[in-house]
């Protein structure tokens, strides 16, 4: 679904990507992990074409993101849904037009169709329809989330793209919000990539993951290639994760 070649990335002196390569399945969920600064944002900007490729190459659904034209670019960016931090709600617009906004803006259906849809996507998201006519400043933290990944749903996208879902949610929240993206995946079909620190989320959610370390690959594979690897980079990694933010 996405290859990632030969990747180099640098600022100035600092090296940020060091010939980095890897490929993301359909249907999995795929994270990206690392400390502060090793990356990992630049990285899925990079996928998502927000920012621009220095070296190497990225294929997305097959195509090099590289040589697309404006067209294929537009089109490409609507079969993936993107749930930024920063990617707030509109503090205008209820629920339900904060979910059709996407389809406002991407198709030319009319309203109450629009509405139907968003409607759709909230239950898909575990919201009752009641919240539909409520405002972002009236939800609280888990429920903006749910209501930001039903609005990167809304296109009916083969990826989504998470950074961090879960950080600020309390634990009960955040795991329920885990469960979400388990299910989602399962009964959409979806290809889930996600920025996480939470340990939770790495042990009972990510099918893989890769750990960007001093620019390269300090490890891709599953929470139990980490457990029983005998890397240090690894190990503290793990052990960070723990002592920061282990239950
Ligand atoms: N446009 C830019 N110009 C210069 N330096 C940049 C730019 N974008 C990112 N960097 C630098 O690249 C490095 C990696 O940044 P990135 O945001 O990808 O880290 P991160 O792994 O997402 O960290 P965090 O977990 O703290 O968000 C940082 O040192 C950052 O300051």
């Amino acid at each position: 679904m996405i290859k990632v070649k030969n990747i180099s990335t640098s600022f100035k002196e600092k090296i940020v990507h060091d010939d980095i390569s890897f490929n993301i399945k359909k249907g999995e969920i795929f994270g990206i992990l690392g400390g502060s600064g090793s990356g990992k944002t630049v990285m899925l900007r990079q996928i998502i074409m927000l920012d621009a490729i220095q070296k190497g190459d990225i294929e997305i659904f097959g195509k090099n993101i590289k040589n697309l034209n404006m067209n294929d670019r537009d089109n490409i960016k609507k079969n993936w849904g993107v749930l930024f931090q920063f990617g707030a709600l509109f503090s205008s617009l209820n629920v339900i037009e904060n979910i059709g906004i996407m389809l406002k803006e991407n198709t030319n259906l009319p309203k109450d169709l629009i509405d139907d849809i968003a409607y759709t996507k909230l239950k898909m998201v575990g919201l009752d329809s009641r919240v539909g006519k409520l405002y972002p400043q009236e939800l609280s933290g888990g429920m903006k989330k749910r209501v930001a990944l039903a609005r990167s749903l809304a296109l009916d996208p083969e990826i989504v793209f998470l950074d961090e879902p879960t950080s600020g949610l309390d634990p009960a929240s955040a795991k329920a919000f885990d469960t979400l993206i388990a299910q989602l995946r399962d009964m959409l079909g979806l290809t889930v990539v996600m920025i996480t620190h939470e340990l939770n989320t790495i042990k009972n959610v990510l099918d893989r993951f890769l750990i960007l370390s001093n620019g390269k690959l300090s490890m891709l594979g599953t929470y139990e290639d980490a457990l029983n690897s005998n890397d240090d980079t690894i190990k503290k990694f793990l052990k960070l994760q723990k002592d920061k933010f282990g239950k």
